[in-house]
């Protein structure tokens, strides 16, 4: 099992997500932004580096959510969401495909990778 850091990174009402390339597994699924946690590393340690390094922005962690548990076909993964608010950066992508700044309520409409359903569901009844 991988474990995996996401954040719901929160900015005038909107929040941002981002699409995975061609290339990634879970191709042009969209998700949160974030990755896998790193040998010694702490999840809050995760996150943030993940953010810098995928989307060049700065957070400050908010809470944390419900991990999530999820079998893919062919991996298993601990999804481990934290609400976070942009801090300062301008959105430079490395890997994903695109970006978007959606309100809450407007989430529902993207293909997302399936571990992140019940992330949105416990967020949008908050
Ligand atoms: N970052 C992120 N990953 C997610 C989410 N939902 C979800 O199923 N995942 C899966 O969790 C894993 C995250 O690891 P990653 O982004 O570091 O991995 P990757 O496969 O892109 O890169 P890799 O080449 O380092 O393996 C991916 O397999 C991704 O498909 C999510 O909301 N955010």
């Amino acid at each position: 099992m991988i474990n995996v850091t996401c954040a719901i990174i929160e900015h005038n009402e909107k929040i941002v997500v981002v699409q995975r390339s061609e290339f990634m597994n879970l191709p042009l699924k969209w998700e949160f932004p974030g990755g896998k946690i790193e040998n010694n590393e702490t999840e809050e340690a995760c996150i943030k580096r993940e953010i810098k390094e995928e989307l060049n922005i700065e957070i400050e962690l908010i809470s944390r959510l419900s991990p999530v548990t999820y079998k893919y076909p062919s991996f298993e993964i601990k999804l481990i969401p934290f609400i976070a608010k942009y801090i300062n950066g301008e959105i430079n992508l490395s890997e994903h495909k695109q970006f978007d700044w959606l309100t809450k309520d407007r989430l529902n409409n993207l293909d997302w990778a399936e571990a992140d359903i019940a992330i949105l569901k416990e967020y949008q009844s908050l």
